[in-house]
């Protein structure tokens, strides 16, 4: 059987008096691709905050790999990308190549000096994201799209064996953003991948994620995206209050 990368059970999570996730259960097996969705202010980055261990929920537990997350040693084996990743400003003073390597501070701590291997896994994870031609190029050069090429690589560069998206195309124009569905879609079927991603983009359900999960402060829908689309009016409605529908893009 597969094994459960991300189990969470009956998780509460307040903000001062303002309950934001309410008895939320919700399993990511072994190689899943889950896709989250849910209006704005629904709690799905505090939900990955929970998961991450960055905040402490009220009740409930998060288990990755089988462990209590605050308890767990190998932070580095999760690799995260935020929204807000994507911001650097032209004058940022450092390359591809440094923005990369810098995801291997955390399994080396700051002051371990890199070894060569380390450089051959920096290399290869910017030219597995197809950035070969901008390693020494200004992060802040890029585009929105090849800047968050450049962060999936950071977080791939210490071979986590969980990826976790918040939004990360927004702000990216349609075809970068396609193109990084591509490479999502490489590391999740041909290296097995583990991924975690929120979104409001509700036409990658059916194309590229294999299982949804819709939240506004409780589960509302947690199945296969063929399911999804079957239910979709009364998911979306339990969603989001009000009906809309899912354009499918039939790739
Ligand atoms: N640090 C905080 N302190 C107090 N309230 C917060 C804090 N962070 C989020 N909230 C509130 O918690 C609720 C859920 O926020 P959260 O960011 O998890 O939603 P979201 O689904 O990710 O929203 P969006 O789609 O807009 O990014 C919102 O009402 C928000 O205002």
């Amino acid at each position: 059987m597969r094994e459960n990368v991300v189990e969470i059970k009956n998780l509460h999570y307040s903000y001062e008096e303002q309950a934001v996730l309410d008895g939320i259960d919700l399993t990511v097996k072994q190689g899943e691709f889950l896709g989250i969705v849910g209006p704005n202010g629904s709690g799905k980055s505090t939900l990955v905050k929970c998961i991450l261990g960055l905040l402490k929920p009220q009740a409930g537990e998060v288990l990755l790999f089988g462990q209590p997350v605050r308890t767990l040693g190998e932070r580095s084996r999760i690799g995260y990308v935020s929204q807000k990743s994507n911001s650097f400003n032209s004058g940022f003073p450092a390359t591809v190549r440094e923005v990369v390597a810098s995801g291997l501070y955390g399994s080396l701590g700051l002051f371990r000096r890199m070894k060569k291997q380390d450089w051959e896994k920096v290399e290869e994870v910017i030219d597995q994201v197809g950035l070969s031609a901008f390693r020494d190029q200004n992060i802040g050069k890029l585009s929105g799209g090849q800047q968050q090429r450049a962060f999936i690589a950071r977080a791939l560069v210490s071979d986590p064996r969980l990826l976790v998206l918040d939004e990360p195309t927004v702000g990216i124009d349609a075809k970068s953003t396609a193109q990084f569905y591509d490479l999502l879609a490489v590391l999740h079927r041909e290296e097995g991948l583990t991924l975690l991603m929120v979104t409001h983009d509700l036409s990658v359900l059916s194309s590229h994620v294999d299982r949804v999960a819709c939240l506004n402060k409780r589960l509302t829908f947690h199945g296969r995206p063929d399911e999804f689309e079957r239910k979709q009016t009364e998911i979306l409605s339990a969603t989001y209050g009000h009906e809309i529908q899912l354009v499918s893009h039939g790739h």
